[in-house]
Parts: C-alpha cells; sequence; structure tokens
C-alpha cells in the first residue's frame, strides 16, 4: 500500500548505497525539475522517506500487537517546519548522508534549504505540538497526532511599500516526500442536515482520507505517526449536473470538500467565529474519532475498555466539538446509553488551556453550531442541561449562604438603622409602622438568585454584547467533559483557575494541573546550533544531553573557566555572522556583527507589546543623533532584529509592522548613526527562520503584559542557546527566571496581581517617562514618515482619554528603558556576559519537552514507553 520509490540494492556489504539510492530516487521525484538542489534535495529527501517508512511500520506493526494504551493528540495546527535535517540526525544517518551527499558533490547543508516549510500552524500552540511529538517518539510513548491537512499553510509574509503583505502558501507544490497517502484509510463527515426521529440525517458528506507522516524518535527505533486528513467529495464529479450543462453543480461537491481543508486560519488569537472554521474542526475531530474507534474495535469488542486503550487531548477548544462528536458516535453509532456513553467520555478526553485573551477563547452561536451540526448541538443541551441539574444543590447551597451573609449583613444594617431611626423617632415621642410586602420580595428574590447564579457554570450562554443571541462557550465544554484542565506555565495555571474557571475549580480543583510547556533540544539546539552543540559535548564528554536535558547543569563550572568563555563566545560570534549574512541576504541591510544582537521574533501582537520595543528605539535613536563624540563612544551598539506575522485582519498589529520598517528604513539609512545602532524586520518569520536566528542572538525579549503570555516558548529557545532574556513575570519567564537564577535576567515591570487595579486607574495615569514623550512626538512629529498613518497606533496607548493603553505599556516603559540600561552596563563586560550565557545553557534543560511530555504522560495520559526490542 505505501509507495517507497525503488531504491539501488545495497552496494554488497549490506550497507545502503546511499549515493545510489538518492540518485535512484531523484529519478521518482514529481517535478521533473532540472538538475541541481532541487532536484536533489527530493532525490535525498524519497530516500530518507524509504528508512522512515521501514522504522513506521515497523513501529506501527509492533503497537498494534502488544496494543499499549495510545495518547492522541487532537491539533488544528502542527507547525512542523522543514523535516530532513531533523529525520537524518534522529535516525543517526547524518554520517552516511553527508558521506554521500560529498560524493554526489553537495552537502546536506545545501539540499536542505531546498525543502518549504510545513507552516501548518500559527504560532506557538502549532510549534508546541510538533516539539511535543518529537519527544513522545523519543521518549517511545505510543501515540499518534491527529490534524488537517491544509492545502495552504501559514501565508508567507512579504514586505511590500512598508507594510506586510501576505501571499499564499504553496508548500505541496514540490509533492511532499514526508507524508504517505491511505487511499485505504477513509471515514465519512456529515454536516448540515435534520435530525429524523432522533437520528440525524446530514444534509452533506465528505471523505475525510488520511495521510501518515512518520515522526521519528532521536536514538530509538520508535518511529511515531502524524495522521493529517485531507477531505475529498463522496462523488468527484456529478456527471447528470455535467450533461445538463450545469457545470457548477457538477464540481460542486469537490469545491465544498476541498475549501475544508483549503487553508490555515491565520488568527493567532482572536476567534473569527466562521462557520468554515468550525467545519474544520469537526471533520478532522470526527474522522480522527472514528479511526481510533475503528481501530480499537479490530481488538476489542466493548467501548467501555476505550479508556484503558485511549487518551485525547485537546490542544486548546479547537478540537473541543469532540466531546459531544465522541457521545455521538458512543450513542448513536455504537448504541451505548448516555451514561455509559458519558462516563467514556469524560474518561477519555483531556483539555489544554493556552491562552487567557477572552478574544481568543471561542464562543460558538448556537444558530451556527445548529445548522451545521444539529445533533451535536442536541447533545450539548443535554449534556449542559445534566450537568447544571448535577450542580444546582451546591449552588444553590452557595446562594443561600451568600444570601444569609447578605440578607444578615442588610438586617444589621436595617437593623442598626431602624434603631437609629427609632431613637430619633423616640427623641421626637412618635412610634414607628411595620410594612408587609418587604417579606414578599425577599422570598420571590431567592429563586432567581440561584437560577441567576447557575449561568455562570452553564455551558450555553447569552451574548453579553449581543443580547439574545446565546452561544456555546467551548472552553466550558472541554472543561466539563474532561478528566484533566492544564494550563501551559505555572502562572499561567493559576490564572485559568482564579480568572477563567474559578466556579469549576471550586467543584472539582482535582481536575485542574499545570504542565509548563517545553522544547525539543533537537532541533532547538543540536541541529540549529551543532557548533554550540560539539563544544557543549566536548565539555561533558557525551552528547546524551541531546535525550537527558538535565546533564546540561553539567555545563555550569566551565562557565568559571576563561578559555572555554573564549570558546563559547566565538561560536556565538560565528552565529552572529551567520545572521547577519541572512540579514544581509534577506534585506540588503549590511549590519556589524560587534553590536549586542537583540531579538524580539514572535506573532505581532498588542499584548506581546512590539510597540514597546519600538518606542525604546526611537529614543535609542534619539540619544545617539545628540550624543557627543564622547558619549557616542561609550554607547552599546545594537542591531535590533523583529520578526513575526500579523493576522492578516489585524489592523493594529500591521501598523506595528509599519512602524518597525519606518524605523529600520530611517535608522539604517541615517549616516550619523552608523553601527551604533541598526533596525531589521526579517520578513516571513517561521521554523526555518527561528533555526537561524535564535542561534544569533544575545539578548531576547518576552515583554508582554505581566499576565498576558501563558508561557511562550521562544524564551526557552532563547535561552538554551545562551542568549540572555529580558522580559516581564510573565508565563514562563518566571520558571526561566527560578532556574537561571533571577540576577541573569533582566526582569522588569508590574507584576500580574497589579494589572487589573492599574488598569482601573489607568485613566489618571499621568507619570510618563519623558524618554517616552519624547519618542512618541518623533512618531507625530514624522521623523519616520507617514505621522498620519501612525496616528491611531500611538493614540492607542497614549490618549487616556480614549481609554487606551489597555496592556499598560507607559507604565511598564520607564523600568524597561532602566533594564536596558542594566543590559548595555553588563555586556560592556564581555567575560562576566559570557559567563551568564554559559549558565543560561546550564540552567535551562527544565524546558526540555522530554520533561514537559513525561509529566502530561505519568500525571494525564497514564501511557507508558513502548520501545521496539
Ligand atoms: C481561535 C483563534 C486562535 C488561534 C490560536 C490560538 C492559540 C491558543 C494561540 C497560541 O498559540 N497560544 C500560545 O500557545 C503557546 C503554547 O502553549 C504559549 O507558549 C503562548 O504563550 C500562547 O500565546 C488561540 C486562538
Amino acid at each position: 500500500e505505501i509507495n517507497k520509490p525503488a531504491t539501488s540494492s545495497s552496494n554488497g556489504s549490506g550497507k545502503q548505497d546511499v549515493a545510489a539510492d538518492i540518485v535512484a530516487a531523484e529519478k521518482y521525484t514529481v517535478t521533473g525539475a532540472p538538475a541541481g538542489p532541487s532536484k536533489l534535495y527530493q532525490g535525498v529527501a524519497w530516500s530518507v522517506h524509504n528508512k522512515l517508512v521501514d522504522a513506521f511500520e515497523a513501529t506501527q506493526a509492533y503497537w498494534k500487537e502488544k496494543d499499549p494504551k495510545h495518547v492522541y493528540y487532537l491539533s488544528a495546527e502542527f507547525l512542523m517546519g522543514r523535516t530532513l535535517t531533523n529525520a537524518v540526525h534522529n535516525m543517526g544517518l547524518e554520517g552516511e548522508y553527508a558521506e554521500a551527499l560529498k560524493k554526489l558533490g553537495s552537502s546536506l547543508e545545501e539540499v536542505r534549504s531546498q525543502e518549504l516549510d510545513a507552516a501548518l500552524g500559527n504560532g506557538g500552540l502549532g510549534r508546541l505540538a510538533a516539539c511535543f511529538l518529537d519527544s513522545m517518539a523519543t521518549l517511545d510513548l505510543p501515540g499518534w497526532g491527529y490534524g488537517i491537512r491544509y492545502r495552504y499553510g501559514m501565508f508567507r509574509q512579504a514586505v511590500k511599500d512598508g507594510l506586510q503583505v501576505e501571499l499564499p502558501d504553496y508548500w505541496l507544490d514540490n509533492g511532499n516526500p514526508w507524508e504517505i497517502r491511505r487511499p485505504a484509510t477513509q471515514f465519512k463527515v456529515g454536516f448540515y442536515g435534520s435530525l429524523q426521529d432522533g437520528k440525524w440525517v446530514p444534509g452533506e458528506e465528505v471523505i475525510a482520507e488520511a495521510y501518515d507522516v512518520p515522526i521519528p524518535g532521536y536514538k530509538t527505533k520508535t518511529c511515531s505517526n502524524l495522521r493529517l486528513w485531507d477531505a475529498l467529495p463522496t462523488t468527484e464529479l456529478d456527471l447528470q449536473a455535467f450533461n445538463a450543462g450545469d457545470y457548477v453543480k457538477a464540481v460542486e461537491q469537490k469545491r465544498k470538500a476541498d475549501e475544508i481543508t483549503a487553508v490555515l486560519y491565520p488568527n493567532d488569537a482572536t476567534e473569527e467565529g466562521k462557520e468554515l472554521r468550525l467545519k474544520q474542526q469537526f471533520f478532522f475531530v470526527s474522522a480522527s474519532l472514528q479511526d481510533t474507534i475503528a481501530r480499537y474495535l479490530e481488538k476489542h469488542s466493548d467501548l467501555s475498555g476505550l479508556p484503558e486503550k485511549a487518551c485525547f487531548q485537546m490542544n486548546d477548544t479547537h478540537p473541543t466539538i469532540a466531546v459531544a462528536e465522541l457521545m455521538r458516535l458512543l450513542i448513536d453509532v455504537h448504541g451505548l446509553s448516555y451514561d455509559d456513553a458519558w462516563a467514556i467520555t469524560t474518561k477519555t478526553v483531556a483539555y489544554t488551556n493556552h491562552t487567557v485573551m477572552p478574544e481568543a477563547l471561542e464562543k460558538w452561536p448556537v444558530r451556527v453550531l445548529a445548522k451545521l451540526l444539529p445533533r451535536h448541538m442536541q447533545l450539548i443541551e443535554e449534556i449542559n442541561d445534566r450537568w447544571l441539574a448535577s450542580i444546582k444543590d451546591h449552588v444553590a447551597g452557595k446562594v443561600e449562604k451568600e444570601l444569609a451573609a447578605k440578607a444578615a449583613a442588610v438586617a444589621e444594617a436595617k437593623a442598626a438603622a431602624k434603631a437609629e431611626a427609632q431613637a430619633a423617632a423616640k427623641a421626637e415621642g412618635k412610634e414607628l409602622a411595620e410594612d408587609e410586602e418587604e417579606a414578599a420580595e425577599e422570598k420571590k428574590e431567592e429563586v432567581d438568585h440561584v437560577a441567576e447564579a447557575l449561568k455562570a457554570y452553564s455551558i450555553i450562554q447569552e451574548n453579553q454584547w449581543n443580547k439574545g443571541e446565546m452561544l456555546v462557550n467551548m472552553a466550558y465544554l472541554a472543561v466539563v467533559g474532561s478528566f484533566a484542565v492544564n494550563g501551559v506555565a505555572a502562572i499561567h495555571s493559576e490564572i485559568i483557575k482564579t480568572d477563567i474557571f474559578p466556579q469549576f475549580v471550586e467543584l472539582f480543583p482535582e481536575r485542574f494541573q499545570n504542565k509548563t510547556n517545553g522544547v525539543t533540544l533537537r532541533r532547538w539546539l543540536a541541529y540549529c546550533n551543532p557548533e554550540l552543540s560539539a563544544l557543549i559535548t566536548e565539555a561533558l564528554g557525551t552528547d546524551a544531553w541531546v535525550k537527558d536535558a538535565s546533564l546540561l547543569e553539567k555545563l555550569k563550572p566551565f562557565a568559571e573557566d576563561a578559555s572555554f568563555r573564549a570558546r563559547w563566545r566565538a561560536i556565538k560570534q560565528q552565529k552572529k555572522a551567520a545572521l547577519a549574512a541572512h540579514i544581509k541576504e534577506v534585506t540588503g541591510y549590511e549590519v556589524s556583527t560587534e553590536p549586542l544582537f537583540d531579538i524580539q521574533v514572535k506573532r505581532i501582537h498588542e499584548y506581546k507589546r512590539q510597540f514597546m520595543n519600538a518606542i525604546s528605539l526611537i529614543y535609542r535613536y534619539k540619544t545617539i543623533k545628540e550624543a557627543t563624540p564622547e558619549e557616542r563612544a561609550k554607547m552599546v551598539p545594537r542591531v535590533c532584529v523583529f520578526g513575526g506575522k500579523a493576522a492578516s485582519a489585524y489592523y493594529m498589529a500591521k501598523k506595528i509592522v509599519g512602524l518597525v520598517l519606518s524605523i529600520s528604513e530611517t535608522v539604517n539609512n541615517d549616516p550619523d548613526v552608523g553601527d551604533l545602532l541598526k533596525v531589521v524586520f526579517l520578513p516571513n518569520y517561521n521554523v526555518s527562520e527561528a533555526e537561524i536566528i535564535i542561534p544569533g542572538a544575545e539578548l531576547s525579549q518576552h515583554i508582554s503584559t505581566a499576565g498576558t503570555e501563558a508561557s511562550g516558548t521562544s524564551n526557552m529557545k532563547f535561552a538554551l542557546n545562551g542568549s540572555f532574556i529580558i522580559g516581564t513575570m510573565d508565563g514562563a519567564n518566571i520558571e526561566i527566571g527560578e532556574n537561571t537564577g533571577f540576577e541573569n535576567l533582566f526582569i522588569f515591570g508590574v507584576k500580574a496581581e497589579e494589572i487589573n487595579r492599574l488598569r482601573e486607574e489607568r485613566k489618571d495615569f499621568k507619570d510618563y517617562d519623558p524618554r517616552w514623550t519624547a519618542a512618541l512626538d518623533m512618531v507625530k512629529a514624522g521623523a519616520f514618515g507617514r505621522p498620519d498613518y501612525f496616528d491611531d497606533l500611538v493614540a492607542s496607548v497614549n490618549d487616556m482619554t480614549r481609554g487606551n493603553d489597555w496592556f499598560l505599556l507607559a507604565n511598564d516603559f520607564a523600568s524597561y528603558m532602566d533594564a536596558q540600561d542594566e543590559v548595555d552596563k553588563l555586556y560592556r563586560d564581555q567575560e562576566e556576559w559570557t559567563r551568564r550565557s554559559i549558565i543560561y545553557t546550564a540552567s535551562n534543560g527544565f524546558f526540555s519537552s522530554d520533561r514537559t511530555i513525561d509529566q502530561y504522560a505519568r500525571e494525564i495520559w497514564s501511557v507508558q514507553p513502548t520501545p521496539l526490542p
């Protein structure tokens, strides 16, 4: 079934003649591209494909036979990036392929840049899923990822006339050697239609076809799976319609199927609420659940055993329709009772929350859900009714207590008032009259209170911005339908308990956990920074740290060794040079490698405060312009790099990109500035760009308003590559500080617990830092061109009359600037800087996704490592 391009036989030594392999596989390439790196890349990729398939089949066959419990990671996004380097190194084939490519007059370095990124994700959430797959395979954990095979991934970002433009991501045009099409693995998925005597009769049906992407573990035979679903029409061409000349109708079904998996929604933290988005979510969830149940029933007949053999982890609320779909499959298709189905569902499904931003929490209008998925809406209503019924007494008890307390307070106040009035009346020699109907009023009120209080627990709730419209709160459905709920960093897991789900924590506190994020050390240190990795391996005398990150701790003593520091610094310089070359190639800007390389790369979002960074650079520019030669001589030069995509419909984020580009244009072409400051916006930030940028960084910025960034994962990648962090007490910055020692981080800004108060008071905020005002005045004065264009951006943080600056940039600016001065101060002492840079790498093995996944496996999934014999 699996298509394996014919490759050459072994060269008699049993050792596969990889070079011949590659040449043979080159013929297999789809594109017919002329000889050259891209064709060679295809040849290498297909030859690696074969080795992957062997490992994949062996693993899946073994797990099928052993039938261990599996975890299924349901995610609408998998930001995989490139595969070649990761696959060759994880399978320990780098030697063979380097040698073979040398024979063919090329190298892995040369061919790997021919590969297009698999950009099936927006940012943090999608990349985390990819790191998790690498760790699950490396830890030999039986598990699959389930997602969508988008035809077009995350848009490619280009810059035109100083603005972001979005271009389609034709990532499949040259074929995809990393997937295996499974024409035999297909499931029907229905939409719309109606309920006829309780049975759902879909109005539209498509076929979900599987594509398997082998996921090789590091230094293990285990090769797990990422199954992505593509949508096919039940009938490709409606010949009747065609013959009747209705050509549109003839291909209508195909068009409808194609649109489901056509494109990834490019929003990173604002829900769009488009019906097609829900269609995408249900499509991959239904196919994944049907697939898992079908494979379960191949070995088991009783579905009540499913929780022992499968666990579904929902990557945020995007797959949460799974709660209703599993109920439908168990009841409508497999004939279980509601209670049995609910018992199975709530023992099988778990939910991870990745954001507290209100605009990112999905709430589907009942109208939309009922139209697209009438049976599921019916089930969600039943789930909600039974849920509210099950907690009614608890809530009534609470209301009673609160009312009693309030009544007592009111009575006390009344009694006091009455005593006072009576005393006053007595003083004037008059009697006081009793009033009946007040008692009646109290009685009536009590009834409403319980109903009112229950609303706070209801999965189905009224839209507070559009009275009368009912919404399904997908996060509430996820919490009620899951046996475990976790946040992605310590502070975040506390915030979701206190701010997002307090009423649920009250009822089942044990369900709430924390699982601090992590990143794979293979891609994000060993493979993107082989030079630094070689030095670490040499120092530790082993490369075991790549699989056991806690061994990095042993690097600490080397920080005190000057010669080791010199080699460490030399490698950082090397990586800075590589980054500088990339900047030159992509932007044309020449940057020196002497300055401090200061990086902020992540999705553009107001809460991530790229704008505050930009304002600080305007002031740095102003300082340079006004400085005397003596002062300039003492300044620490900087190369400041920005990277990140703005969601295509996110107006303010696009303005921020525009401002950074204007600052870059102005500063970099200002002869007065020279190498003292260069500002660069690197377009199309993605996984492959990150692999070049992160090793070349010396300072990375994670400056979100405290309490807004759930975790962050680039902070971990920078820290592991010896790059300092300037940041707020937010997300995983805090745990990085705890591991690295806060004295080694440049922490600034208000704390999460102060935010609400400061937001209250922000309208009377007066003490603007003069550096802030000076910088914004330059923008308003047109120092960076098109002042009108930036007017509302400036107003968004500087005009409290318009109730702005929600993310408190003005509040944090002074301490941010002071922290930046601390950075300059330390950078002047390169020995101390390097010493601490080594401490960063040595202290943050905790942030390996192997540690994270090991915790999920033990504390949520109850899945055991099942390595091949
Ligand atoms: C409905 C649109 C939408 C799309 C994506 C999202 C994601 C949850 C946003 C996201 O990527 N969150 C990031 O997840 C990372 C992995 O846990 C965290 O490290 C980041 O802090 C968090 O912003 C929300 C809403």
